[in-house]
């Protein structure tokens, strides 16, 4: 058995996982990433839109701070989220930013003077101040009240991931491409690594660490139609979960994105209606303002996905040999700002579409592209039950997001969390030792060697790719957008077959090394049980949540579900997921649960809301009105950062203007 040591250990090389690397090998540890692909092309670097940052350099971001993005965050959440992390979160991500500038990420910049943007499908001119000049941009996002998205053009992905990777080499940090993580070592109590197969040789290897850190995204290929890279399995998810001791917190949250294109199911980014872009019909009447007339098309976008079915179901949707489907239209944002603001969205309709998206309107469908759900861990990123587990980004249940996340809240998510639990993962490093005993690891070793024994000598007959296949029909028709309790039970019973003929797998081809088929079965088995955490999760929720909208239980229900799914897997025949609940404390929250400001206003409330806000009230009247809004804020809600975040952020209209040290940023 091949056992290689290190102290702070990361799987995924995408966003999130360099980031915790990075704050790892900077405190002088030993840091190793394993990754199934190379670091630059990580999932991660597709995003296109933004990431969201409080910086209120633009004048639309004029007012703009860590409370408002924390109130939208929250509201964005359908109050499902731990507001102590959307905090932590929301101090952090303005210097998340700057340090991404420091990194060399090329941020648009505001430019001086008039320009003409589109609101609410008018041209209207807006003046950038003089001060402003050279600072980072921000562009409109969906569930937020101000513009707060800073972007890169519509490659910011690419820019974030190329400018940190950059950062990772420059720091000498290893990266083993091409290696699965297939299972975690632990004692029951304590994460020693994990068991990895090089996809080219087969060889099995055990990464023994003090730390490890899950960083592989998310589960949205358990869908038959995702925006997700084909990469993006789960298979992290399903470490955890086969370990039968750490839980996956809200796996039933998954959202759906309102724009993806008919229909290959490609994202055209939300930074097409930040920037003004329209829905339209068949008729083509621009039929959002008629649902949602406060914020039309930048609803959330759990609220947009569901409108835009509703309208289809009504018969307004256009037919195609794909089905239906309604109409982006970016015309009216003009050919200069689709070629530089919307270059990739361009080019996608281009390639995939045959059409020029400044001419032609874009066929677009909502399609699943998202996983609030994930490894559930503490604000402190490690998971509550198996210590020296660690998970950040979308792999993980931080959990930020709660049950729909804001566009621009993942990027940000990334590298605010990277940096925040990069420093606890270092601190842990610090302040544990390594001792495993190595019988242990040749323990998994071995059992991950017999299931490869078995696929390849074995005599099963199922094939990998056809429950693959059935698994994610499944989740498509019956664990979709709108959900019911009929198909969710459906999808359950269908998804726990498959479970059982998963055990019988067969493999054509019996190589042990580079074999599709192989890495195939490996993941089919495991990608339906994390299929089963979301089905289970989804069929118990008997209410409507941010993404999680139940026909038959429409209503939003605080009195009996403010609180989060936590799954786990009770034995190794088990066909269904254990659930169980951890309530969220409303006397404990800074923004007790009320109206979002967009979607349907039908929350069944909570008992202890009004008591929390009665309390809120009295705290804040009790501090007088010389306290600031910081003071006001740790009166009502304390939260923790990393010593060396707790520096308050600065702003242009926080005091008269100085140099551009004063403002504690970006080179110009
Ligand atoms: C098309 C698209 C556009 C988006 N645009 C935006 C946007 O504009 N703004 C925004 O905020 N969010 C956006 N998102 C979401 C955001 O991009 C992702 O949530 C985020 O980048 C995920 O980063 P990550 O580091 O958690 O994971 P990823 O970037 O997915 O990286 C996962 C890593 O894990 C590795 N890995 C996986 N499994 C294993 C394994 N078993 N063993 C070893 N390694 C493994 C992979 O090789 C990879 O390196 C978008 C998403 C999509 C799909």
């Amino acid at each position: 058995m091949k056992l290689i040591y290190t102290d702070s250990l990361v799987v995924g090389a995408g966003l999130a996982g360099l980031r915790v690397a990075i704050a790892s090998k900077e405190r002088g540890l030993d840091t190793l990433v394993l990754s199934l692909i190379p670091a630059k092309r990580s999932h991660s670097a597709a995003a296109q839109g933004g990431m969201q940052a409080s910086l209120g350099n633009t004048v639309k971001g004029m007012g703009d701070d860590e409370d408002v993005h924390f109130q939208d965050t929250v509201k964005g959440s359908d109050w499902g989220c731990d507001q102590e992390v959307a905090r932590m979160f929301a101090h952090c991500a303005p210097k998340a930013v700057r340090e991404l500038a420091n990194w060399g990420v090329p941020w648009t910049r505001v430019t001086k003077g008039p320009r003409q943007v589109v609101v609410n499908a008018e041209k209207v001119t807006i003046e950038e101040a003089e001060e402003a000049h050279g600072l980072i941009n921000a562009r409109d996002f969906g569930g937020t009240k101000k513009w707060r998205t800073c972007y890169t053009a519509d490659g910011t992905g690419h820019s974030l991931l190329y400018a940190v990777d950059n950062k990772a080499i420059s720091l000498d940090i290893p990266v083993h491409e091409r290696v699965e993580a297939l299972a975690l070592i632990h004692d029951g109590k304590r994460c020693h690594g994990v068991v990895a197969r090089c996809l080219i040789t087969g060889e099995l290897r055990a990464y023994v660490a003090k730390s490890t850190t899950i960083a592989t995204g998310g589960y949205g290929r358990i869908y038959e139609v995702s925006t997700n890279a084909i990469i993006c399995e789960g298979i992290g998810q399903a470490l955890a979960l086969e370990t039968g001791v750490a839980t996956l917190g809200n796996m039933e949250a998954v959202q759906f994105h309102p724009t993806a294109i008919v229909p290959v199911g490609i994202l055209t980014t939300e930074g097409c209606r930040g920037d003004g872009g329209l829905l339209r019909d068949k008729d083509g009447h621009r039929f959002m303002p008629d649902y949602e007339p406060e914020k039309k098309e930048l609803a959330s976008r759990d609220v947009v996905s569901r409108r835009m079915t509703e309208h289809m179901r009504k018969g307004k949707g256009v037919d195609s040999p794909y089905g239906p489907h309604l109409w982006l239209d970016i015309t009216l944002l003009g050919r200069k700002h689709v070629e530089t603001n919307l270059r990739e969205v361009k080019e996608i309709c281009e390639n995939f579409l045959g059409i020029d998206p400044a001419e032609d309107w874009i066929p677009v469908r909502p399609t699943q592209h998202y996983s609030m759900g994930g490894i559930r861990t503490d604000a402190k990123g490690q998971s509550p039950q198996l210590k020296g587990l660690f998970s950040v980004g979308e792999a993980a249940c931080w959990d930020m997001h709660g049950f729909n996340r804001l566009g621009g809240n993942s990027l940000a998510e990334t590298v605010v969390g990277g940096m925040i639990i990069g420093k606890y993962v270092a601190d842990f490093c610090e302040e544990n030792t390594l001792e495993i005993d190595t019988a242990l690891a040749e323990r998994f070793v071995a059992q991950v060697r017999d299931e490869i024994d078995s696929l390849v000598e074995g005599q099963g007959s199922e094939s990998a790719y056809e429950l693959k296949r059935e698994m994610q029909r499944i989740m498509m028709d019956y664990v979709g957008i709108f959900r019911n309790g009929p198909e969710l039970t459906k999808a359950v019973e269908e998804l726990e077959a498959l479970l059982i003929r998963s055990r019988n797998l067969g493999l054509k081809c019996k190589k042990r090394h580079a074999n599709p088929e192989l890495v195939e079965a490996l993941r089919v088995k495991r990608m339906i049980k994390v299929a089963l955490t979301v089905a289970c999760g989804a069929e118990a929720r008997t209410e409507s949540r941010g993404a999680h909208a139940r026909e038959d239980y429409p209503q939003r229900n605080d009195k009996e579900w403010l609180n989060r799914t936590l799954s786990s897997w009770p034995s190794a025949d088990a066909t269904r997921p254990q659930l169980d609940y951890e309530a969220l404390d409303v006397m404990k929250m800074e923004l007790p649960p009320g109206y979002r400001g967009y979607g349907i206003n039908n929350a069944i409330a909570h008992p202890d809301t009004e008591k929390r806000e009665k309390q809120i009230v009295e705290i804040l009247s009790n501090l007088g009105e010389e306290a600031d809004r910081h003071e006001r804020q740790h009166a009502l809600m304390p939260f923790e950062v990393p010593e060396s975040l707790r520096e308050k952020n600065e702003r242009l209209h926080d005091k008269p203007l100085g140099n551009s040290q004063q403002l504690g940023e970006e080179s110009k």
